[in-house]
């Protein structure tokens, strides 16, 4: 297994968010991480690369215990892209991409052919080839969330973690970060509310309720109706998509069961 959780919990001020979830990521699996706002998705990534330590339970890479590696094996094999990350610093696209190189430099060491292959190829993987000398300030949401993508494929980690990648990008730019995000050998765990495109990009599914795991497993297998309502309280009908064939969830409009009105717009 690449990364597991054994029973993990993680209380902060006399409050239990993440309760107990244990699970197991195969090396090479995008998994997308669910569920509803508050439900603990982002304490469940911060705890799975080190930067909130469990309460209770262990995390474990390869079968390690996370608190036996150092960090500079950790920064290595693992890169962690935050939503809404930003800095204050005056820098580039091409600076914040080096920032990847990071974990495998040392003092000394100097900036190898390597570093630049991999940053060159990070910034065209997320398009932002032609970019790399506007400054990191005047881009927008989306191109900052393309840059920090970028940094993260520039560190050329065995396990990617992302909160919500696709946060800020219009349709077509989710679709291709994701599809970016599929198509590689890395190990992806994505925090995602999509669940349409989770269900189209994610090999596995792990959902979260109230800091609980609600379900685990294969699209099919998490996303049925009946959980929906019971994780999310909407009703919806789950079919798979004669266009691409994968699980396609149309969302219902709220029933007023005081007047059993049948169904109405949204609007
Ligand atoms: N450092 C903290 N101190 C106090 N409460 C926290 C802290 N971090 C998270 N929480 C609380 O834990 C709960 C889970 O938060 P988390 O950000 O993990 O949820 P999430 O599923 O990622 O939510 P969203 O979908 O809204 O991003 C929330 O109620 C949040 O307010």
């Amino acid at each position: 297994m690449s990364i597991q959780a054994h029973g993990v919990s993680w209380s902060t001020a006399g409050r239990l968010i993440v309760d107990d979830v244990s699970l197991a990521i195969t090396p090479g699996e995008t998994v997308g991480l669910l569920g509803p706002n508050g439900s603990g998705k982002s304490s469940l990534l911060r705890l799975l690369c080190g930067l909130r330590r469990a309460t209770e339970g262990v995390v474990t890479f390869d079968d390690a215990p996370l608190e036996q590696l150092s960090r500079r094996e950790i920064a290595r094999r693992l890169a962690l892209v935050e939503q809404n990350a930003t800095t204050d610093a005056d820098v580039t696209v091409l600076d914040v991409v080096r920032l990847g190189r990071t974990p495998w430099r040392s003092i000394l060491s100097g900036w190898h052919e390597e570093d630049s292959a991999a940053v060159e190829q990070a910034l065209a993987q997320v398009g932002m080839t032609t970019r790399r000398h506007q400054s990191w300030h005047t881009l927008s949401g989306g191109e900052r969330q393309r840059v920090h993508i970028a940094r993260a494929l520039a560190q050329r980690p065995q396990e990617l973690l992302l909160d919500e990648p696709t946060n800020h990008l219009d349709i077509q730019h989710q679709l291709e970060i994701l599809a970016l995000v599929r198509r590689l050998s890395t190990t992806c765990v994505m925090a995602l509310h999509d669940l349409n495109l989770a269900a189209m990009f994610c090999d596995q599914l792990v959902l979260l309720k109230e800091g609980r795991l609600a379900a685990a497993g294969k699209p099919e297998s998490v996303l049925t109706s009946q959980r929906i309502l019971e994780v999310y309280g909407v009703e919806t009908v789950i079919e798979r998509s004669p266009h691409h064939g994968c699980l396609h969830v149309h969302y219902l409009p709220r029933r007023d069961t005081s007047t059993q009105a049948p169904l109405t717009p949204y609007a």
